[in-house]
């Protein structure tokens, strides 16, 4: 197949609930080894589900509510501030104009989404709270079946269970909004490319398509989301612990046309002390000698915010 043709790949998760140990299923292995080559090859697929893991009208509360979040006055959104990189109220950044996001961490757990519905109503939204905590939660869990699935299809024995609770021992839930270009047919780079940070990136949009990923043979090519669908992204720190095999594709979003784009995407991610390294079955003297050497995220998210050098996994960890 040429390049030009490529495509991402679409994958049906339908058959497949949250929740459950599929472990000795036919099907669940089929899927754990295409999950796992698709991830080598691309660092992202499109993931289909029609029985609605996470169901439309979910998905639609979740949409309402951004729109009035991102409706409100600046100065109260401005009041939003977080501790971890990249989570504060952010807009007007010179680089990229149309971009606005909040980052709400481990949003599935405590009280963190309603002290943020709180700081922005101060009469309070328990219906938007309890929105965000309820599709943070089904999207963690979907992020959790994934990278069960990466670990059968490496073959990788269960006790590296431990490895991806702890890979996904913290998360962060985005919520973005990307506003309408001043010259509407004109396109323009709305997010800059980079590859994510985290571990694995789960992402749903309204209908305003945008985001693309860059491919191994380097052509840009667009994540076409159907409605009720997700984009699912490798970030660094799975490719670290993959020892490379997995590929974290560099991606960005393109605003073209008269309609603004939403996105709320959650990213997994490990508590900063958390040490990465690679399993040992994953090297091999041959084809797979060991590309990193082991860290800790909260040490790699510092070097990332303060060299922002584009090759930062290598540059930090490299072997
Ligand atoms: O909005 C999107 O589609 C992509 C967002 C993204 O890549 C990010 O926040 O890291
Ligand atoms: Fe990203």
């Amino acid at each position: 197949m040429g390049s030009d043709s490529e495509m991402i790949p679409c994958l049906d998760f339908s058959m497949f609930e949250l929740g459950f140990d599929y472990e000795e299923n036919e099907e669940w292995k089929k899927m754990s080894k295409k999950v796992r080559e698709t991830l080598e090859r691309y660092g992202c697929f499109i993931l289909m589900d029609d029985k609605n893991k996470i169901s439309k009208s979910l998905c639609e509360y979740m949409l309402n509510g951004m729109k009035a979040l991102f409706d409100l006055p600046e100065e109260i959104k401005r009041k939003y501030t977080s501790v971890m990189p990249f989570s504060s109220y952010n807009s007007h950044c010179t680089t990229i104009p149309l971009f606005q996001s909040f980052g709400i961490v481990d949003a599935p757990f405590g009280d963190t989404t309603m002290e943020f519905t709180n700081l922005m109503w101060p009469q309070g939204n328990p219906i938007f709270s309890e929105t965000l905590k309820a599709m943070s939660s089904k999207m963690l869990e979907l992020n959790y079946l994934i990278l069960k699935m990466i670990l059968d299809g490496y073959g990788l024995p269960k006790q590296y269970t431990s490895d991806i609770e702890k890979l996904k021992s913290s998360s962060n839930f985005r919520l973005i909004k990307y506003k309408v270009h001043d010259e509407i047919n004109k396109d323009c780079e709305a997010l800059l490319p980079h590859t994510d940070k985290n571990t694995l990136t789960i992402l749903c949009q309204n209908e305003v398509q945008g985001l693309e990923v860059l491919t191994k043979s380097n052509k840009w090519i667009q994540l076409n989301i159907p409605q009720g669908g997700f984009a699912v992204l490798i970030g660094d720190t799975l490719k670290a612990w993959s020892n490379g095999r997995l590929h974290a594709a560099t991606h960005r979003v393109m605003m073209n046309g008269d309609k603004e784009r939403y996105s709320f995407a959650l990213f997994s991610l490990p508590k900063e002390e958390v040490k990465i390294e690679v399993p040992h079955e994953l090297v091999d003297d041959k084809m797979h000698p060991l590309r990193y050497k082991s860290f800790n995220y909260g040490d790699y998210l510092d070097y990332y915010v303060s060299t922002l050098k584009e090759n930062a996994l290598e540059a930090f960890i490299g072997v």
